[in-house]
C-alpha cells in the first residue's frame, strides 16, 4: 500500500492552517506560486515579505530534499500580492499522496485563484537542450495509473467534484501568455512546450524506462507537480506550469551520462534570473475573477 493513504485532511483540518496564516499577515495572495528543486530564488522576488517556516504551520509537512528551503513566504511581486512555497513535498519522501498536495487546499482556502508551479525535470524530447524552459501542456500520471491520486478516499465537495476534468488542466490562455512574454523578453530560443510525466523517484530512471515514457507521448519527466495540479484543479483554480530541463534522460546504452542531483541544482542555478523574469511578468499580466 502507499504510505497512509485515504489519511487525508478534514476540509476542517484545511481551514484551520489557512485561518492560522490569514491571521499572521494582511497579505491576501491571488496568485500561488511552487517553487521547483533549485528554483527557490523565485519566492526571494517577493517584497515586503512575511515568512514563515514550515515547521510553524499548523498540519504542514517539512522538507527534506535539498535545494527546497522549507519556507511559505508572502509578499507582492510588482505589486500583487503572492504566496510562494520555497520547496515543496514529494511521494518519495515517504508522504501520502494527500500531504504533498495538502498546500494547494490551503492556497484556495486563503484565496488564490492561479497557481504556477515549477519543476526540475529531464528532457525526453530529442530536440530538449539542457537549459530549455518548457510550458507543461499536459501530462502522464503515472502514480495514478497504479492507484495513487490525490483524489482517492472520500471527496468533500466543498473542495470540489468526484470525479474532475484532467483534459483542460493546464489553462490554455497562460500557457499563450507565457509564450507572448517569454518571446518578448527574448527567450524563444529556449522555450518549449510539451508534455510532463511524473514518477514516482527517488531513483532516476533507466535507460529502458525513458525510451519507453518517451515512446509513450512524454516530453519531460520528473518527479512532481501532477499531483498538486489535479487537486489545485479539483478546487477550481487556474493552472499553469513550467519544466526547467536541468539535464537529458539518457536513452542510449553508449552514453556516459548519469543523472545527478547536483547537475539538477546547477542548471537551476544557471537559469534562475531568466525563469524568474518570465514568472514575475506573467504575474503582473494576469487578470482574475473573469480571467481576462
Ligand atoms: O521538485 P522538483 O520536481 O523540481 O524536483 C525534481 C525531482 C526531484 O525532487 C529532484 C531530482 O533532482 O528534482
Ligand atoms: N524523474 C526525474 N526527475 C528529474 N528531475 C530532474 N531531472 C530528472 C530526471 O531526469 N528524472
Amino acid at each position: 500500500m502507499f504510505p497512509e493513504s485515504h489519511t487525508g485532511y478534514s476540509y476542517e483540518d484545511c481551514r484551520a492552517t489557512a485561518d492560522w496564516l490569514l491571521a499572521q499577515t494582511a497579505v491576501r495572495p491571488l496568485v500561488g506560486i511552487v517553487c521547483g528543486s533549485g528554483l527557490g530564488g523565485l519566492a526571494d522576488m517577493l517584497k515586503d515579505q512575511v515568512v514563515f517556516n514550515y515547521r510553524d504551520i499548523p498540519n504542514f509537512p517539512q522538507s527534506t530534499v535539498r535545494g527546497h528551503a522549507g519556507q511559505l513566504v508572502f509578499g507582492t511581486l510588482k505589486g500583487r500580492p503572492c504566496v510562494c512555497m520555497q520547496g515543496r513535498f514529494h511521494l518519495y519522501e515517504g508522504y501520502p499522496i494527500q500531504k504533498v498536495t495538502l498546500p494547494m487546499r490551503i492556497f484556495k482556502l486563503i484565496g488564490v485563484e492561479t497557481v504556477i508551479l515549477t519543476n526540475a525535470a529531464g528532457g525526453l524530447n530529442q530536440d530538449f537542450k539542457v537549459g530549455d524552459i518548457m510550458i507543461i501542456k499536459d501530462h502522464l500520471n503515472m502514480p495514478g495509473f497504479a492507484g495513487n491520486n490525490p483524489l482517492m478516499g472520500p471527496n468533500d465537495e466543498r473542495f470540489g467534484v468526484r470525479f474532475p476534468c484532467m483534459s483542460d488542466a493546464y489553462d490554455r490562455e497562460l500557457q499563450q501568455l507565457a509564450m507572448d512574454v517569454g518571446t518578448e523578453l527574448g527567450y524563444g530560443h529556449f522555450l518549449r512546450e510539451g508534455v510532463y510525466c511524473v514518477l514516482g523517484g527517488p531513483s532516476f530512471e533507466t535507460i529502458a524506462e525513458c525510451r519507453m515514457l518517451h515512446k509513450l507521448g512524454a516530453d519531460a519527466v520528473g518527479m512532481s507537480t501532477v499531483h498538486e495540479v489535479i487537486v489545485a484543479r479539483h478546487c477550481g483554480m487556474r493552472v499553469f506550469a513550467l519544466s526547467l530541463i536541468t539535464n537529458q534522460a539518457v536513452m542510449d546504452y553508449d552514453s556516459e551520462e548519469k543523472a545527478n542531483h547536483e547537475e539538477v541544482l546547477e542548471t537551476g542555478k544557471q537559469r534562475a534570473e531568466q525563469l524568474e523574469r518570465l514568472v514575475s511578468t506573467m504575474v503582473t499580466r494576469i487578470g482574475h475573477n473573469n480571467y481576462s
